[in-house]
């Protein structure tokens, strides 16, 4: 007999408290032991539909719910006895009869008779909140009337709950969908957005969203020790497809902020770490997030500190590894604000911030050596064009630089990867035999060519997640131009885990719905669905900052009341010069903060602050977005440095991005907040207040 884990035994077990959570792991680790459950004292629930749903003592209060037949044992639910009981009594447990999938199916009847203690309303209308006062009557749309009962079981979608649907308001079906099996909900959520859904996944596929086979101990302990990440234990299928490929060149797969790409960069990593033969780089662009990869993937791993074979690191990270590695010594490296101090000096009289763009995005990436170079370089991602007595007059500056760097014995970021880089390529032998890149979008040209030198050429060796969408910090560039062609080899995940329906609406609003790279690949985010409901969010102008002060600290207060922990709560702003506006709402609700710079984490009992440059990594139950004046966001002090139309919409681009990449943090409340004159991105947010 085989026992099953499925999600709905996980997400019921989090909600326990720790002494009733220990009970139920040790029950379920006597029923793997013993499927059969000799011993164990099992009650038929008798009320329920599902003749094979039992129940399982785990102590005096604990019930476990299972599904049993001859061959197998699936845990189903557990909670406290009455709860349990009428848990089970709400339920079947069946083989759709057109998708072949198994399913947990929630009883239509049941959840009517839920809702209806609410609001008694005519059946369609179910989930409809009661209206204040009689209106003239306006046509109810139906938006599910024309796809037809029939067809939305092709999807999985129960017969009796099909039959609903197709009379049910928008607000009606979204809800509803709530109380459908995953392939289901997804597909009416797919409808209910406008689109098709793609033909039903196989059955084998939907039901490992689900239901996970434990055949070991180990594995049984893994999922139960942190039954809230249930991304460990169940994958989308089309997650699922990203992590089993073979590819036959270099890879990527897309999707909006929230769609588990991350997720499918570690599953990626420890799949393919199970092949002795291999050794495997999981990287990313800054060093906490890279922390945060490992935690991650040592959670996938069951909680087992070290995995074999799978090196996790920022890419500078390992770039002076590599470097010492090779010649004993720590590089000396130089940043940003020494090469801008050193440009004021060499050329007084000109744009500094121009010029340091100019060295850090075009010269020293593209590896310019001699005004011959300059001259001929095609300003591939720069979109600025900059004539040839213009570059003629600043040439000579750089080179001035870059003497000076040399006689210092001192590297920039670009040339300690193109140091390593040049040193791997004339060697037979590489570090690594798989390279997976989380935030992938963020690749810079040197970062790019350098990770491709560390793996042998071939097969499944680079493997990249990102999204074109996020890109706040590098420009773009053709990959194919570095011979990393990833065309065929790409897919985009439409699945959104982390942000509610309502709040994903309304950023997608703020990028294209089609994203396309300079080697013309096309990421396409229409489509994309979230997995739950939430509060829409809200855009509120305020007068002054006293006034966001109130507003933000009274929005904060609502969702402190409603349960949520200070440090599920996230206060962003554009930069560190505005964090203070954080502060002041912190102060006004009494409350200590946590500041989320460098490798700092959520903290209890602290509100989490942070920039919108280190939001990345992050997630909260609710985030505000602060501070979106006009002139912080997009940043003024990076407009007035652009020096052409060009750069001036790259800035534009990016800042709107970082806008989205905040806000996207956001799981179920959002708040975006600025004082007049506001964000003009606002403008594209249809919201509430
Ligand atoms: N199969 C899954 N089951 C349950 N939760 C999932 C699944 N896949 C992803 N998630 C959850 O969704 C959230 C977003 O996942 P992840 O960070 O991988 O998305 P992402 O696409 O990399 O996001 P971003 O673009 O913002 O970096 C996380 O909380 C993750 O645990």
């Amino acid at each position: 007999m085989n026992t099953f884990l499925a999600d709905t035994f996980l997400t019921a077990l989090t909600k326990l408290d720790n002494q009733s959570q220990k009970a139920a792991k040790l029950t379920a680790f006597e029923l793997q032991t013993d499927p059969t459950g000799k011993g164990k004292s099992f009650h038929r629930i008798t009320a329920s539909k599902e003749k094979d749903f039992w129940s399982v003592r785990a102590n005096r209060d604990i019930r476990i719910i299972v599904h049993k037949t001859a061959d197998r044992l699936t845990l189903c639910y557990v909670d406290h006895h009455d709860d349990a009981y009428d848990w089970a009594s709400r339920r079947v447990f069946e083989r759709h009869p057109r998708t072949g999938a198994l399913q947990i199916v929630e009883l239509v009847e049941q959840v009517r008779e839920v809702m209806a203690k609410v609001d008694v309303a005519p059946a369609a209308d179910l989930f409809v909140e009661p209206a204040p006062a009689p209106e003239p009557a306006k046509p109810t749309i139906f938006p599910l009337a024309k796809v037809g009962a029939d067809s939305l079981q092709d999807y999985g979608v129960p017969q009796d709950w099909a039959e609903l649907l197709v009379v049910s308001s928008m607000a009606d079906a979204l809800q509803a969908a709530d109380h459908l099996p995953g392939e289901a909900a997804e597909a009416v959520r797919v409808f209910l957005a406008g689109g098709v859904p793609e033909a039903p996944a196989p059955a084998q596929a939907v039901e490992a969203q689900r239901f996970r086979m434990v055949e070991h101990r180990d594995e049984l302990e893994a999922a139960l020790e942190f039954p809230w990440d249930r991304w460990t234990v169940f994958l989308h299928p089309t997650q699922r497809q990203f992590v089993d490929a073979e590819y036959n060149g270099p890879a990527r797969v897309a999707g909006s902020a929230g769609t588990g790409k991350t997720v499918v960069a570690l599953h990626r990593a420890l799949q393919l770490s199970r092949d002795d033969s291999t050794n495997i780089l999981l990287t990313t662009f800054s060093d906490p997030l890279a922390s945060a990869l490992k935690e991650k993937l040592n959670i996938l791993n069951g909680g087992e500190a070290l995995v074999p074979r799978v090196k996790v690191s920022s890419f500078v990270g390992l770039a002076k590894e590599l470097y010492e590695l090779a010649t004993g010594n720590r590089p000396r490296m130089v940043g940003r604000d020494a090469i801008i101090r050193r440009l004021k000096k060499i050329a007084p009289d000109d744009n500094p911030t121009f010029l340091t763009n100019e060295f850090e995005d075009v010269i020293d990436p593209w590896r310019v050596d001699s005004l011959e170079d300059y001259r001929e370089l095609k300003r591939t991602g720069r979109r600025s064009r900059i004539g040839q007595r213009r570059r003629e007059l600043i040439w000579p500056w750089f080179q001035a630089l870059r003497d000076g760097m040399k006689a210092r014995h001192e590297l920039t970021e670009a040339q300690l990867f193109a140091w390593v880089e040049d040193y791997y390529s004339g060697r037979e032998r590489k570090p690594f035999t798989h390279i997976i890149v989380d935030e992938a979008q963020d690749l810079g040209v040197p970062e790019l060519r350098f990770l491709a030198a560390l793996a042998p050429e071939g097969g499944n060796r680079l493997f990249f997640a990102g999204d074109l969408g996020q890109r706040i910090f590098k420009l773009p560039f053709s990959w194919k131009s570095l011979g990393i062609d990833v065309r065929g080899r790409s897919g985009t995940l439409k699945v959104n885990y982390r942000t509610s329906h309502q709040i994903r609406e309304q950023l997608d609003r703020l990028l294209p719905e089609k994203l396309s790279d300079l080697d013309g690949l096309v990421e396409d985010r229409s489509g994309t669905i979230s997995v739950f409901n939430g509060p829409v969010p809200e855009a509120i102008s305020c007068t002054d900052q006293i006034d966001e002060t109130k507003q933000v600290s009274a929005w904060v207060k609502a969702r402190l009341d409603a349960g949520i922990a200070p440090e599920e709560i996230g206060l962003i702003v554009r930069s560190e010069g505005q964090l203070t506006r954080a502060q002041a709402v912190a102060d006004m609700l009494n409350l200590s903060v946590q500041a989320l710079l460098g490798d700092a984490r959520p903290q209890a009992g602290l509100l989490s602050v942070g920039v919108m440059q280190l939001a990345k990594g992050l997630e909260f139950r609710a985030v505000a977005v602060m501070a979106c004046d006009a002139e912080i966001v997009p940043l003024e002090s990076r407009v007035e440095g652009a020096e052409t139309q060009d750069d001036l919409d790259e800035i534009w681009q990016t800042e709107r991005q970082l806008l989205y990449v905040a806000a996207t943090r956001a799981r179920e409340n959002l708040l975006l907040s600025g004082v007049l004159p506001v964000s003009e991105y606002f403008d594209d947010l249809v919201t509430e207040t």
